[in-house]
């Protein structure tokens, strides 16, 4: 898939703003503070109507004015898709070919995209909050049905904390409601878990092929999920279901104690390994690096896996992160297959010649200019 042109309106610096991209690669270029990400973040706000920067919307808003809009034409293999969204002060109103959608659930998933910034180096050597939300935010653009449950899950699990800090201050005795909402929680917790072991074993193969291949199969990467319920690698949704159920009997006590849900999908954990150790662990910053750049890659070829198209990559000034030779296996394994948007300060060096044609524009004060091509 790729974007074909973005209009911006209040969004973020942008005023007004109509672009039209290259079906490859689009380099911003300009100085610190001039919109660079503020446009990659409008093409993932675009994607996922939220942002990957903030969970404030109101910030996504140019100051002194109450509404923002977004529209952007997509092309898929079936056609184009104008997608339309707006954030105002009563929430966000979300169109696809025209059409508003209910709800959000239905809108997400239609233009597919994959962000790789500095931070998400923080995706092998961050908290383990970094690794799921890395999970929830992949999984949720390739499943509707996965982003369906956990946003069940995350009503529940708010009601279900509310009730057992009820429960420990005395305000509350019903245990049978406890147990109707964990039975609840279990159900959407075990769709999720299972979802998140069948993608992740897939996300395995593709990250371990190119891990491999950059590392001259000198390393060999694994992931581990890591979770309180036994043996969920092997076994079905109702066995994890039943498992969690019987999890939260156990712990009852605890948890009141407690006042907080301290089992299921919320609490559990990925972990990365090259030739057995624990990269979060033991691996030099050179193998941590590796390995995001190696699960990034593996992103795009899982999201074509899973949805039948390749994703948008949006780079956000990881270059000057990558040393040349993880710069060119990056540039060499995106070239001609996935649409790219990649922020720079300037452009030399490695990129500028690995780059073919690509479409530069200069970001200045929240305007675009195109360079002339070279
Ligand atoms: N809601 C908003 N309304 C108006 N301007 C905003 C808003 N939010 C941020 N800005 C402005 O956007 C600019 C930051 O842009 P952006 O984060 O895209 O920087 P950048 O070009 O990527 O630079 P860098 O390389 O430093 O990250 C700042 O000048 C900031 O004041």
């Amino acid at each position: 898939m790729y974007l074909e042109n973005l209009v911006l309106h209040d969004f973020r610096n942008y005023a007004d703003l109509t672009i039209n991209f290259s079906q490859g690669v689009n380099v911003l270029l300009g100085e610190n503070a001039q919109g660079k990400t503020n446009l990659l973040e409008a093409i993932y706000v675009l994607a996922l109507t939220r942002s990957h920067r903030t969970a404030n919307d109101k910030e996504l808003i140019r100051w002194q004015t109450t509404t923002a809009t977004l529209q952007g034409r997509l092309h898929k293999s079936t056609g184009a898709v104008p997608l339309e969204l707006e954030l105002g002060r009563r929430g966000k109103r979300a169109k696809v070919n025209h059409l508003e959608q209910a709800k959000l659930s239905q809108y997400v998933g239609n233009l597919n995209v994959i962000v790789f910034a500095p931070e998400d180096l923080s995706i092998v050597k961050g908290a383990p909050a970094v690794r799921r939300r890395f999970m929830d935010m992949e999984f949720g653009q390739m499943s509707p049905k996965y982003l369906y449950n956990l946003s069940q899950y995350r009503t529940i699990l708010k009601q279900r904390n509310q009730y057992l800090r009820q429960l420990n201050r005395q305000q509350a005795k019903d245990k049978v409601y406890l147990g109707v909402l964990s039975d609840q929680l279990a159900a959407f917790g075990a769709e999720i878990i299972h979802k998140r072991l069948q993608l992740l074993q897939q996300l395995e193969k593709w990250a371990q092929a190119v891990h491999s291949e950059i590392t001259q199969e000198q390393e060999q990467l694994t992931f581990h999920y890591v979770t309180q319920v036994p043996t969920a690698d092997q076994t079905s949704v109702d066995h994890i279901y039943q498992t969690l159920q019987a999890l939260y009997q156990q712990q009852q006590a605890k948890e009141i104690f407690q006042g907080t849900t301290l089992l299921g999908p919320h609490r559990d954990d990925l972990q990365f390994g090259v030739n057995g150790k624990n990269v979060q662990t033991f691996g030099s910053q050179g193998q941590q690096r590796t390995t995001a750049l190696s699960v990034k890659l593996a992103e795009i070829d899982l999201m074509k896996a899973e949805t039948g198209e390749y994703p948008v990559l949006l780079l956000d000034d990881v270059l000057s992160e990558l040393d040349a030779a993880r710069q060119t296996h990056l540039l060499t394994a995106i070239q001609d297959k996935v649409q790219t948007f990649l922020t720079t300060p300037s452009l030399d060096g490695v990129a500028r010649k690995l780059i073919n044609a690509p479409k530069v524009f200069e970001v200045s004060h929240g305007t675009l200019h195109e360079e002339e091509p070279h």
